[in-house]
């Protein structure tokens, strides 16, 4: 599914010097988000800090939102993955897409201005209206979590 996102650029250098966000292939989900720095930032491990990318949307829809995810590479990598785990974008978020990157790593590690941080995936949401009831019909795993039904 395609669909049209309004998307402001408050950086001069994104569309120029950093390319727009772009999906890869034809079956990408996500779209790589870049660095937009001045100069280099150097993470030390176990540091945490909130890197801009220039870009902000407006997804204006309220079944739909967006996250931001590591990029694998990194993460497995370099153990450069990000301070809030998953980035979650409201559909009426304006501001600029930050991103929080966090060194969970042994090693410092150096992010170049223009670099593909992390990527964000559009999703479908569903907003619940609660039906409040006393009593649930009954499933077969009723309270049953955590676990319960064991390892093998
Ligand atoms: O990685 C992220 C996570 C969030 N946001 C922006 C978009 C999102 O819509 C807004 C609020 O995020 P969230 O609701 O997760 O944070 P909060 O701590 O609950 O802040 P708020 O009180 O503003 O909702 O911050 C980002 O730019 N990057
Ligand atoms: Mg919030």
């Amino acid at each position: 599914m395609k669909k049209a996102i309004d998307l402001k650029i408050l950086d001069a250098r994104i569309g120029t010097e950093f390319p727009l966000p772009a999906y890869a292939t034809p079956g990408s989900a996500g779209l790589d988000l870049r660095a937009c720095l001045d100069a280099v930032v150097e993470l030390a491990p176990g540091q945490t800090t909130l890197i801009p990318t220039g870009l902000a949307i407006h997804i204006g829809d309220a079944n739909l939102c967006a996250t931001i995810l590591p990029r694998s590479g990194l993460g497995h990598k370099h153990g450069i993955v990000l301070g809030n785990l998953v980035g979650l974008i409201d559909s009426d978020y304006q501001g600029q897409l930050m991103v929080s990157v966090w060194n969970r790593g042994q090693d410092s590690f150096s992010i170049q201005p223009g670099e593909r941080i992390a990527q964000l995936v559009f999703m479908p949401v569903v907003q619940a209206e609660f039906n409040l009831v006393s009593d649930f019909d009954a499933s077969e795993r009723g309270e049953g979590g955590f676990g319960h039904s064991g390892r093998s």
